[in-house]
Formats: structure tokens, C-alpha cells, sequence
């Protein structure tokens, strides 16, 4: 790439907002030159905007500590210096609706860490591993929105991220029913342990809305495309329990399947570790080269150990063995906010920008 895309975080300020921050530091493709936040922060430089609330473990990027915090409520001032944003703003879900499309409608593409527009039929909701011809309805959003380059792209929960990848790669086998806990860290709610001390040796049986997000949200990545709409899939029925634990970063989930076709472990261990997509295909930048690992030692993964798999892309799989009630188990792990949330936005842009779908300029 000649000139790198200019990009604009809306949402800076936050945990995720500054995981984009992070992870786009040495980008090959993408430069971030516009930090948006709410209107408490704008005015301020980046570097005051977040103050001691920096939760990222390396340092906060230079050449992000002096850009001026704009109103992300003005959203042609933001359109006007950006090629695409990543949006990871914190408001009602109508709010982030009605802003997400006010910038795809100003021409500036949105890829989306938030739920808002996850089951909006014609916003593509993408794991570029998985589903990356659900990008294909971006032309019919074009079309009901007006827009020629502008459009939304969301990415789905970061739960669903340890199990529903594994069970992509053992479609073939037809799972149709699956069970799962999942272990959620707290950095999934924006948070670390100095702002939430409750959570220090303590767990919480409940996550507002996860467990729907967990159970319909891989359905959506499997639908097909019918008439310019994702249609979900059917099966496989997924029931889940969502807990918090004081964990810092790293979802894990232990997981029950029954398969319609009679598969061995072997088979399976060996469809986890040959899975890779276009990402790996196109070598993209934050693609990771193994996309899930299994790991043969009967304690792994462990969040300590394994978290950082791949620089937090990839998934970390173990503990898979036959089960007396549900024809297999395992446990699987993924870094909530890289591949759960900015790292899986900023490889669905990567993607989104080798098929010609984000573009340098607003034409
Ligand atoms: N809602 C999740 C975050 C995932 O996107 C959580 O609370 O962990």
C-alpha cells in the first residue's frame, strides 16, 4: 500500500477504544489520525482525555498523545478526515444505531465492535475466518442507505470466540447440539481490578444479556445469504451459561457436543488444526498463521500460559475427549479484547480493505 488509510477511532477513550489504539500503533495499512470520544472529552489532547485510565500494558502510542479528542457527535467534522473508522462508542443501543449509520451515510465505512447492528439483516456480522461472503450484502446496505462508499460492518460478541470457530471446523460431522460455560474476564466489561476491587477472588453467575448473545450470535455467522439479508442457520441448538470470573484478560469456555455423524478424536483434532481461511490465505497483517491450536497437555490452556496465542488472534483449544452423555467435551480459550474485540475488527477491516470494499477517499 502506497499512502496508508486514515483512520478514526469513535469510542477512543475506552478499553476497547484503546486496545484499537495499541494494535494499530506499527499497522502497515492503516495510520489512526482521529480519536472521537463523548463530549466531556472533546477539546482535550488524547493523552489528558484518558488520564490514569491508560489499561493497556504497553506504553499509550506517541503519535496518538497530542491528537485533539473530537465530539464524535459531529460526525461531518470526523467524516472529513478519515478513509474509515472503528467504532467502539458507548451509548444505548438506538444511539449507536442512529450514530454508526449517520457515518456510513457521510461515505465513511464503520467496522463496529458493538452489538448494535449485529442482527440489522443486512450488516454483515464477520469472523474472516468463518463467514467473509456474508461482506457480499454490504452492496444491497449501499443501496438502502444512499451511500456509494459508506457502509457498517460489525464484528460478533467476544464470548462466542473460543467455541464457535471450533465448531465451524467440524462442520462437516453436523453438530447439532452443544452445551456451553463460558468464563468470561473482566476486561470484557471495560474494566480491570482497580476499577472493579468486588471482583478480586470472587465470580458472578451473570452477564447482562450474554447468554442470548452466546447461544443466537453463532447461528448468524453460519446463515447464508438469501436476497441480500443474512439469513441465520438452524442448528446446531446452543444453550450457555455466562460467569464472570477474576480473571484480567482471556474468555474461556468448556463446551458439550452431539455430533449427527460418528466421528473419532483424532478426526477432530486434526479438522481444528488444519482450519485456516482467507486471512491466512491472503496473509494479512493480523492474521494469525495457526488460527486454533490443540494442545495435547491435559491442563491446558491456561489463560496465563496461553492468552497471548498468536499476539491474542488465535484460539486455544484442549481437555477434548469423549463424553457419557454428549458425544465429546473441550475447553476452549481466546483474548477477549484482541480477537474478541479490536484485533477481530481490525482483521475484518484488513479483509474488508483487500476486497476493495474500504477505499482512500470518500469517492
Ligand atoms: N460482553 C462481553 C464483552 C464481549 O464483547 C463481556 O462482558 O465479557
Amino acid at each position: 500500500m502506497e499512502k496508508k488509510l486514515q483512520v478514526g477511532i469513535l469510542g477512543a477513550t475506552g478499553m476497547v477504544g484503546q486496545r484499537f489504539i495499541s494494535l494499530l500503533e506499527h499497522h502497515p495499512w492503516f495510520e489512526v489520525v482521529t480519536v472521537a470520544a463523548s463530549p466531556r472529552s472533546a477539546g482535550k489532547t488524547y493523552e489528558e482525555a484518558v488520564g490514569d485510565r491508560w489499561k493497556m500494558t504497553t506504553p499509550m502510542p506517541e503519535s496518538v498523545k497530542h491528537l485533539k479528542v473530537m465530539n464524535v457527535n459531529e460526525v461531518e467534522a470526523v467524516a472529513a478526515g478519515v478513509d474509515f473508522v472503528f467504532s467502539a462508542v458507548d451509548m444505548s443501543k438506538e444511539e449507536i444505531k442512529a450514530i454508526e449509520e449517520s457515518y456510513a451515510k457521510a461515505e465513511v465505512p464503520v467496522v463496529s465492535n458493538n452489538s448494535a447492528h449485529r442482527w440489522t439483516p443486512d450488516v454483515p456480522m464477520v469472523v474472516p475466518e468463518i463467514n467473509p461472503e456474508h461482506f457480499e450484502v454490504i452492496k444491497d446496505q449501499r443501496k438502502r442507505l444512499g451511500t456509494e462508499k459508506g457502509f457498517i460492518a460489525v464484528k460478533p460478541n467476544c464470548s462466542i470466540q473460543s467455541y464457535a470457530p471450533v465448531l465451524t471446523a467440524w462442520k462437516e460431522f453436523e453438530p447439532y447440539e452443544v452445551v456451553a460455560t463460558t468464563y468470561q474476564a473482566i476486561s470484557g466489561a471495560g474494566k480491570n481490578f482497580k476499577d472493579w476491587p468486588e471482583m478480586e477472588g470472587n465470580v458472578i453467575p451473570f452477564i447482562g444479556g450474554e447468554e442470548e448473545k452466546s447461544e443466537q450470535e453463532p447461528l448468524r455467522l453460519w446463515g447464508k445469504v438469501e436476497d441480500g439479508q443474512i439469513i441465520k442457520a438452524s442448528e446446531p441448538a446452543i444453550t450457555c451459561q455466562c460467569i464472570r470470573i477474576p480473571v484480567l484478560n482471556g474468555h474461556t469456555a468448556a463446551v458439550f457436543v452431539k455430533f449427527r455423524k460418528k466421528v473419532s478424536k483424532e478426526e477432530l483434532i486434526d479438522r481444528i488444526r488444519s482450519f485456516s481461511g482467507l486471512p491466512q490465505e491472503l496473509e494479512l497483517p493480523s492474521a494469525p498463521k495457526q488460527f486454533i491450536q490443540y494442545m495435547d497437555e491435559e491442563n491446558r490452556p491456561q489463560i496465563t500460559l496461553d492468552v497471548d496465542y498468536e499476539n491474542g488472534m488465535g484460539i486455544s483449544v484442549g481437555r477434548l475427549r469423549e463424553d457419557t452423555v454428549y458425544d465429546y467435551k473441550f475447553v476452549g480459550m481466546s483474548h477477549n479484547t484482541v480477537r474478541g474485540a479490536a484485533g477481530g475488527a481490525v482483521l475484518s477491516a484488513e479483509l474488508l480493505t483487500a476486497k476493495g470494499y474500504i477505499t482512500a477517499g470518500k469517492k
